[in-house]
């Protein structure tokens, strides 16, 4: 039984190109309105649920006719414009026939690397997730560029998975899951049921790139599951056309590849939180607010700030002293230093009147939280 996949709440789905064109032959309808059923079946159990779907340049090729995967970019690029209207079609009526709304979210690593953009889109993310809307997510291959291209959708899914903070990212492939060498070669490769996402010796598995509609591979879906366990999840690599696959999972069956992050979700997200960004400003707390957030382990709200120090952006890190100067924590904040001016000293009710609209009820939400 695994429990770490029958218990998880949030999970993000990726479905790479390979299964959802049927091999180059157009989109596989059938199967897409079979993984429907399953992914509504998980809603209705209570899952909250993110779609990554590959297949827009393969979708693109078979309905111009061509046969080869172009190699110029503005060519690909068509390819994905074309392609990504019947991918998305195909997902709204087939997700409609059960009741259930789709929204389209095209993504590029800008989207994900500012932290404002970051914010922006974890943000719409959760709304859609909270209106029991399914996201369907691709790269925006029509304006991406080679140097800011995800290049394939496993890190796509992985990012995305970091960003909603799922536990449970599912990426459905062509072979039953990662096999200890390359299926394609070996006959006698066997499948790996469990491991730990940072285990060295996955490295030399999956060495070898990904089929003729695909881009990633196995080596992809390896660091994809390493980027999703830095915040906590845990990924499984299984394959998509295995009978009801999806049902399988939840019930605790156990198919495909388990890959376990080495730490739990928010000792994870603390310590990504704590790597990667500089602080841009200060925020003076009153002794209310210190206590509140060394003691109680409580968000940091505006009525709690005093002064605020330095030039910031909304999601950006700053550093929360005691009045004394003494540093508490640090954290990003949900409002720019300008915003922040006008509601500090203020209860979170004022934020609207304040400012004309409210992000958060929160100048520092716990989870975006460090203490020091
Ligand atoms: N160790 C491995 N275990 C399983 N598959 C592997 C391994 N190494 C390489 N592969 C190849 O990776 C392919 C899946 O990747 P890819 O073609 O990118 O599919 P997708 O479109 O689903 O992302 C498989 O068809 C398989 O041939
Ligand atoms: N954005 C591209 C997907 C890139 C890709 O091929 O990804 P994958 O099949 O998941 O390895 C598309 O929709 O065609």
């Amino acid at each position: 039984m695994r429990s770490k996949v029958t218990g998880a709440q949030r999970w993000v789905v990726k479905i790479g190109s390979a299964l959802l064109t049927a091999d180059g032959k157009g989109l596989d309808r059938a199967a897409m309105s079979v993984w429907v059923e399953q992914m509504v079946a998980l809603h209705e159990a209570g899952v909250e649920l993110v779609l990554v779907s590959s297949g827009a340049v393969a979708a693109g090729m078979s309905r111009l006719g061509w046969t080869a995967r172009p190699s110029a970019m503005h060519e690909l690029q068509a390819a994905a414009a074309i392609g990504q209207m019947g991918l998305v079609q195909a997902w709204e009526s087939s997700f409609a026939e059960h009741g259930r709304h789709t929204a389209q979210i095209l993504l590029t690593h800008d989207d994900l690397s500012d932290r404002k953009r970051y914010l922006n889109a974890r943000s719409t993310l959760r709304a859609l997730v909270e209106l029991k809307v399914i996201p369907v997510i691709n790269e925006n291959d029509t304006v991406v560029t080679d140097e800011i291209r995800f290049g394939d959708n496993d890190t796509l899914a992985a990012l995305v998975a970091n960003l909603v903070e799922a536990d449970l990212l599912v990426i459905l492939t062509d072979r039953d899951g990662m096999f200890d060498a390359d299926p394609r070669n070996n006959p006698d490769a066997q499948l790996i049921y469990e491991a730990r996402a940072d285990d060295p010796a996955l490295d030399a598995v999956a060495g070898s790139v990904g089929g003729a509609l695909g881009r990633g591979g196995m080596q992809t879906k390896l660091r994809a599951a390493r980027l999703a366990a830095r915040s906590g999840a845990h990924t499984i690599i299984v394959g998509g056309r295995l009978e009801r696959v999806l049902d399988r999972l939840k019930a605790g069956e156990r198919i495909g590849t388990l890959l376990s992050p080495e730490r739990g979700m928010l000792a994870a997200r603390k310590q990504w939180l704590a790597g990667h960004l500089q602080t841009r400003g200060t925020l003076v707390l009153d002794a209310g607010a210190v206590a509140a957030l060394s003691q109680g382990n409580k968000s940091l709200l505006p009525v709690g700030v005093k002064r605020v120090q330095g030039s910031f952006r909304r999601g950006e890190m700053v550093v929360c002293v005691a009045p004394d100067g003494r540093e508490i924590a640090r954290g990003l904040a949900n409002y720019s230093a300008l915003e922040a001016q006008k509601i500090i000293g203020q209860s979170s009710d004022a934020i609207v009147g304040l400012l004309g609209y409210m992000a958060e009820p929160e100048l520092v939400h716990r989870d975006n939280l460090i203490l020091v």
